[in-house]
């Protein structure tokens, strides 16, 4: 075989940039992950040679297609639906389903590429895929959402099954939303299988599933400050988001000793400088999941807090950051108000909420920073626990899983300790070492099958 021609890091990303025209999401998340992989493949001809990188930032397949549904009016409505399935050579396809109007293909192409890193991390077998919709779950009824997901699973039930793809939720998917999904699968298909993860513990999920991608942030985080001699305890915490991720989040921030005092969404953040005790965290649950508001609500009920309506909340005071809303939800700008309001961590429970320019921000100032795929990655591996436990036709207790959680966070952060840890300083580049640590176990599994 010829030995291949090194193109250099930027002849990578603008070959990236001109095969994905118009998808910057996508060639974001590949040139951050490049920046790492070019130099730690240096000098391993035998990555060069087979294009490893190369073959992973080009997605096994694109599925496209139409997803018609009838609103309660009557009128006939069509969306456009989509599964990224990036690269299975570690197992199965496996990520989340996201129904927010903002879906473009790039959206999807960028977290099935990050996916197959995060699931490498995880320990567990499984590759990378990410599917959506450009669907507007806010202020459909329950009946519109369950004929929008029916429909949308009578195409994608071709695609997915239990050896084969396995979805779950993301943005706007949550557990009604999977319950409708997994119907429509067993209805079509006449079987009961393992095809998508997060479903209710009625039939067939796992217990903590609901809470493991907040809750798996935070012992992330917890690891992080040790490396330093430091905990959670009289640290302020601003959380964005007020959806799954940042509401477990909190939750489990709170129970280790910090105060969070943000939450937002997109209409703005609320700051409530007493901070969301477990009481209030209930009421955020009930108020996203039962009455599905708006967070702005939370200072009407709560009045020691306040609204502030259009911004984010990273210009308030703190020594923690946890992004959990959406990608590009932190700039270069709120970076070095973070920065310069002494904030010493920064993990992300979303994925690539941090532009490149924050991400390059955060590095050099040598804080605490740790990459979505690393942090946020216990949803997923509790996603491969409820597969194993689909597989093995039981059921695991609480604290089982919740163990293997924290066992499962803490390999992670040691990985990316072991790839990004900075000989003679003691500091962890968290980005690097996540980045190399996924490449490498996909990379060589990808050598294993030889060209394909
Ligand atoms: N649910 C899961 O298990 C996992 C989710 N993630 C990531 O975490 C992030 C949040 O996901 P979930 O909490 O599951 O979704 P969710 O639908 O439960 O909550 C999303 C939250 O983000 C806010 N948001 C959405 N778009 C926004 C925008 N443009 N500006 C400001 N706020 C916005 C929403 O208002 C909501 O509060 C996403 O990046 C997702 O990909 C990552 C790993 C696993
Ligand atoms: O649990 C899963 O399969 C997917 C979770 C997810 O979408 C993510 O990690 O971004």
């Amino acid at each position: 075989m010829a030995v291949a021609d090194h193109v250099d890091l930027p002849k990578f990303i603008e070959g990236v940039r001109k095969r994905n025209p118009g998808q910057d999401e996508f060639t974001q998340a590949v040139q951050e992950v490049a920046e790492d992989v070019f130099s730690f493949i240096q000098d391993k001809e035998i990555y060069h040679e087979y294009q490893i990188l190369r073959r992973m930032a080009e997605p096994d397949r694109v599925v496209s297609f139409r997803v018609c549904w009838e609103d309660d009016e009557g009128n006939i409505r069509v969306q456009r639906g989509w599964r990224v399935q990036n690269n299975n050579a570690i197992g199965p396809y496996k990520g989340g389903i996201r129904f927010h109007p903002s879906v473009t293909e790039s959206t999807l192409k960028f977290l099935a590429f990050e996916q197959t890193f995060k699931n490498a991390l995880t320990g567990l077998p499984m590759g990378g895929a990410k599917g959506g919709a450009n669907f507007n779950p806010r202020g459909k009824s329950d009946h519109e959402v369950m004929r929008f997901c029916q429909s949308f699973m009578t195409e994608l039930y071709r695609h997915v099954g239990a050896d084969v793809d396995v979805p779950a939720g993301d943005i706007g998917v949550g557990a009604r939303e999977i319950g409708y999904m997994f119907g429509q699968h067993k209805r079509i298909t006449n079987s009961f299988t393992g095809v998508l993860t997060g479903k209710g513990i009625e039939y067939g999920g796992s217990l903590i599933r609901t809470e493991a991608t907040g809750y798996g942030t935070a012992y992330f985080l917890a690891e992080m400050l040790k490396t330093r001699g430091w905990d959670f305890e009289g640290r302020t915490v601003v959380v964005s988001g007020a959806g799954n991720v940042a509401v477990h989040a909190a939750e489990k921030i709170t129970q280790l000793g910090g105060t969070v005092v943000t939450l937002s969404d997109s209409e703005g953040f609320v700051h409530d400088p007493k901070g969301f005790d477990a009481d209030k965290l209930a009421w955020v649950k009930a108020l996203r999941n039962q009455r599905r508001g708006r967070i702005s609500e939370y200072a009407k009920e709560f009045p020691e807090a306040e609204f502030f309506p259009g911004r984010p909340p990273w210009a308030v005071t703190c020594d923690i950051a946890v992004p959990c809303a959406t990608q590009n939800e932190l700039t270069e700008e709120d970076a070095r108000v973070l920065l310069g309001n002494g904030c010493v961590a920064v993990a992300e429970g979303a994925n690539m909420p941090c532009t490149l320019e924050a991400a390059h921000l955060f590095k050099s100032a040598e804080i605490l920073y740790a990459p979505g795929k690393a942090a946020n990655a216990g949803g997923v591996a509790v996603s491969g626990l409820e597969i194993s436990q689909n597989m093995a036709r039981m059921s695991w207790k609480q604290h089982e899983v919740e163990q293997l959680l924290v066992d499962i966070m803490t390999d992670i952060h040691q990985r990316c300790v072991e790839h990004g840890g900075r000989a003679g300083t003691g500091h962890v580049d968290y980005v690097r070492g996540a980045n190399v640590a996924g490449f490498k176990k996909v990379a060589d599994a990808m050598l294993a099958f030889g060209v394909v």
